[in-house]
């Protein structure tokens, strides 16, 4: 018989089972998705198919309730289920605690059970996770063709909420955010471009039995919906997705009478998957939502945005392959921040760059100051150090499971407050200023903290000592009373070894018999008779005496009297403290905000980095620049320096607010008006082609994060998305071929960029055959080149491509340089105009100990091919359709040219001021 069998109803005769196994059924019929721990004395335990995973999972023994091991069974011991709940929720599960509710001393027939937690991977916060990581439950609806999409991550309280006009923005998204849990509504996701989207379809739409984590479904569904991430994705009733229920159920968690001013007005869809998230809380009985009180809408079209396959690439908050060294990611390598809370915003800001200029400059200036005074910033940084997580404290306190000690650690960072809010105010730029006004010290809930609890308190509530002498006078009164009733046990005890002479005697305790007084067996015939036997040990006899009683009645009393008061007066604080959760949160956003600008201001001044100059243009230019994490990391490993590199492009976008900025750092002169938009880079393998490609986009997102850059100088003309096709991914471990992943994304950036994004390709098209390939990569460059105009590097071993330069205007070739040596070639990892003469990929595979007859044979046949080659391209190629010079020109190179033209000498001044007047017209457009 499988749970599966009587949860189905296949079973009807439950007569035969003992009474814990009907309540195990009743239970487990209630919640089939989840794995049931049914407590039965000081076990949880689990049954059948629930048996077999979690004894699988959790390597337990499996057992069985019966002769025949039909029922398997495996337990874990009540006070340890914790630990094992965890690992069950990392690894996906749900679980459901079925507890007993009755005390087994009070009743004589069978406890009642009852579930009373179900556990999930979003709604439990695991102690165990990381100071710079979150832990989202998303819920996800689509209604009148808007996907609203809501995230909460409990531990912290954060709660926001954002709406997409397609499915694919919104799974790109959550390959972004990557939430523990996903929510969404059983039906399906209804209603996208009027058609039922069939990505979450109802037949995969519930957690398969025994609470065991769902496969993503197809591979196309996965990979196009980006979704394979998420480990346990939930079904949750149509009902509950409806704006009817949702909103309502929203606004009375948050007691507003209106969404609007949390700018949600408007925004259905997202308030709708909040509500369901909220309805979701409740319904797996999560308690201690109150930190829960805001709810934020934020828009990604505010952001830099990156797609899911570029966070991978680039790897912005994780390594590429799982498993690898977190050290290759740009966050590690920015990661100075002083205070939990600011690493959790250093990582979600590098997922989201900012895309508007005052912001980004508001953030530069503020970084620019601090960088300015070495005083200023340390002491900033000082006032930090003893910064805990507030967040997550609160988020204890409000899940009631924050003891005695983690108050007092609140405390201890609410008292940091005053001095960082010093630190802050002694800078003048206007973001410091805004953050140092909004800065609440909260000096009322520190005192109220320490007042309160004992200096050095005990772990638990339990142990008594909590709250401070003096708070209450009945507490006070108590103590002294178990405390003098102690001190008379102390005389009684010596007393009574004078009356007897046994000197070994001795006054104990312990909970069964409560106090009594010892004696050695060799010692019990000298007791006196007024002492009453109470237990009979090998080697000690135990006795009581009606004084010893009075006392320990007197003791017992006061102890549990003063234990009630000291849970009522930390209940009544937690109470007080959850009133100011808001605050706190508040107050949390921008601690974290400070410390990630002292964190940026810290590694420029350490660094050397410089501030970036930003504006609406369309150019991209560094000098000098070097790939932070690599040139760390070498730095490191003492292999050598990083070799830097420039960088040059101009989209050729017209920047109506800063026509003046034509320099960078007020070096006048920088600006090479209608410069490449497409580089087109060559080189030998391990030349440092994708080194140089990701170094470009690494540095816009850290200056559009409003960090300064490891570069001499930059400037940079607004990126509105990166998109990166960078070497060949894991994929293949899903099943999809590599080929195909690449046309995939080489497709959503055909599709999707604009004239404002900025394009990495690397070694596009190598995964079919030669020809295929290179006329995919060579139609490609065309399409990005004419049409869309974005800031495009593209990396190619296909050298035939730079004979595109001849056709393509703004196409400029690049090369990576290697010296050619007796001993063979050495990577010099320069980048300098041109086009490479040779691939040297023989040479690279000599270096990486190719048998030399492979090697002269493959020299000989690639004589032979490229002859060839190189001939058929340059007949063959298509002619690239003629430019429409006006269209893709930019202004001033326009201008240049045609000033270029004139013949000066041969001008009139009549002439010449038609000629000024002429250019000057067609620079006001
Ligand atoms: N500017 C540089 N200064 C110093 N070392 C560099 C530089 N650029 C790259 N390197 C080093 O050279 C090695 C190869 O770089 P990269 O992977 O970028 O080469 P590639 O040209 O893309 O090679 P392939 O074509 O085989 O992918 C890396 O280990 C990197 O650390």
């Amino acid at each position: 018989m499988t749970t599966n069998e009587m949860t189905s109803g296949l079973i009807s005769d439950t007569t035969a089972l003992t009474p814990v196994m009907r309540q195990y059924f009743a239970a487990k019929e209630q919640y089939p998705d989840c794995l049931m721990f049914c407590r039965i004395g000081d076990f949880y335990e689990l049954f059948y198919e629930d048996a077999v995973t979690a004894s699988r999972e959790l390597q337990l023994t499996l057992t069985a309730r019966d002769k025949e091991k039909k029922q398997p069974m495996c337990g874990v011991p009540y006070h340890a289920a914790e630990g094992y709940f965890q690992r069950l929720l990392r690894k996906g599960y749900r679980i459901a605690v079925c507890e007993q509710i009755e005390d087994p001393k009070l009743t004589k027939t069978i406890v009642r059970r009852e579930v009373t937690r179900v556990l999930t991977p979003g709604t439990a916060v695991d102690p165990a996770l990381g100071a710079e990581q979150s832990n989202y439950l998303a819920s996800v609806v689509v209604l009148d063709k808007c996907v609203g999409l809501a995230l909460l991550d409990l531990s912290t309280g954060e709660f926001r909420a954002t709406e997409f006009s397609g499915w694919a923005e919104a799974a790109d998204e959550l390959g972004r955010v990557r939430p523990v849990e996903l929510l969404y509504a059983q039906g399906g996701l209804v209603g996208l471009n009027g058609r039922s989207s069939d990505l979450l379809p109802t037949h995969r739409g519930k957690t398969a039995m025994n609470g065991a984590p769902l496969s993503s479904g197809t591979e196309e569904e996965a990979a196009s919906v980006g979704l394979d991430g998420i480990r346990t994705k939930t079904a949750v009733e149509d009902w509950v997705f409806t704006a009817d229920y949702a909103v309502p159920l929203l606004r009375n968690h948050l007691r507003v009478q209106s969404l609007d001013g949390m700018g949600l007005g408007g925004h259905e869809a997202a308030a709708v998957a909040a509500g369901a998230l909220l309805h979701y809380m409740r319904a797996t009985k999560q308690g201690g939502l109150e930190h829960v009180d805001g709810l934020r809408f934020y828009e990604r079209s505010t952001c830099l945005e990156l797609d899911a396959v570029s966070v991978r690439n680039l790897e912005l908050v994780e390594p590429l392959f799982s498993g690898e060294s977190a050290q290759t990611t740009l966050f590690y390598t920015l990661d100075a921040c002083c205070t939990p809370m600011g690493k959790r915003l250093l990582r979600a800001t590098l997922l989201r760059p900012s895309s508007q200029l005052v912001e980004i400059e508001g953030r530069l200036d503020a970084v620019g100051e601090a960088v300015a005074d070495l005083r200023k910033r340390e002491e900033l940084r000082r006032s930090m150090s003893g910064v805990l997580d507030l967040e997550r404290l609160l988020g204890r306190v409000a899940l009631d499971s924050a003891g005695p000690r983690e108050v007092m650690a609140l405390a201890g960072t609410l008292g940091c407050l005053p001095g960082i809010l010093a630190a802050v105010n002694s800078f003048k730029a206007e973001l410091w200023r805004k953050l140092g006004a909004g800065l609440d010290a909260m000096e009322d809930l520190h005192e109220l903290i320490v007042k309160t609890i004992a200096e050095e308190p005990p772990v638990s509530l339990a142990d008594g000592g909590v709250i401070r002498a003096g708070v209450d006078a009945e507490l006070d009164e108590l103590r002294e009373l178990s405390r003098s009733g102690r001190q008379a046990l102390v005389a009684i005890e010596e007393r009574e070894r004078q009356r007897t002479g046994i000197g070994s005697l001795k006054v104990r305790f312990n909970s069964v018999f409560g106090y009594y007084l010892e004696v050695t067996k060799a010692n019990a015939k000298a007791v006196p008779a007024d002492y009453e036997r109470k237990q009979t040990l090998v080697n000690a006899e135990r006795f009581t005496t009606p004084e010893l009683k009075e006392y320990e009645t007197k003791i017992l009393t006061a102890q549990e009297r003063s234990g009630e008061i000291e849970r009522r007066l930390f209940a009544e604080l937690r109470r007080q403290l959850l009133d100011a959760a808001k605050r706190m949160r508040e107050t949390a956003r921008r601690v974290a905000e400070i410390d990630m600008l002292g964190c940026f201001a810290h590694l420029a001044a350490l660094r050397g980095w410089v501030r970036p100059s930003v504006d609406a243009s369309g150019v991209l230019e560094f000098l000098g620049a070097r790939h932070p994490v690599v040139e760390r990391r070498m730095e490191e490993s003492g292999t050598g320096r990083f070799v830097p590199n420039s960088v040059h492009l101009d989209a050729g976008l017209v920047d109506p607010t800063h026509r003046d900025k034509t320099a960078m750092n007020g070096a006048p002169g920088d600006l090479r008006p209608g410069g490449p938009a497409v580089l087109l880079i060559t080189g030998p393998n391990m030349g440092g082609k994708s080194t140089y490609l990701r170094q470009t986009a690494l540095l816009v997102v850290m200056a559009q994060c409003g960090c300064f850059v490891p570069a001499e100088r930059m400037r940079l003309g607004l990126v509105d998305r990166i998109y990166t096709r960078i070497g060949a991914s894991d994929n293949v471990a899903r099943g999809r071929s590599t080929f195909m992943v690449e046309m995939t994304e080489t497709a959503a950036i055909l599709n999707t960029a604009t004239a404002r994004s900025l394009v990495l390709l690397d070694e596009m098209g190598r995964g079919t055959a030669t020809y295929d390939g290179l006329s995919l990569a060579w139609a490609t460059v065309e399409h990005l080149h004419d049409r869309i105009g974005a800031r495009t590097l593209f990396a190619t071993h296909y050298h035939e491509l730079t004979l595109l330069a001849e056709r393509l205007s703004r196409l400029m070739n690049l090369r990576v340089t290697v010296k050619e040596t007796a001993s063979g070639i050495v990577f010099l990892h320069t980048v300098e105009a041109g086009a490479a003469s040779k691939s040297y990929g023989i040479e690279v595979a000599r270096l990486a100990g190719l048998p030399a007859k492979v090697i002269s044979r493959a020299r000989e046949v690639l004589k032979v091919h490229e002859r060839a080659e190189t001939q058929q391209v340059r007949e063959a190629a298509p002619a690239t359709p003629q430019l429409q010079m006006t269209m893709f020109t930019p202004l001033s190179q326009r201008i240049v040219d045609r000033l270029g033209e004139v013949d000066v000498d041969g001008l009139t001044p009549r002439e010449a001021l038609n000629l000024l007047a002429e250019l000057q017209r067609e620079l006001k457009g």
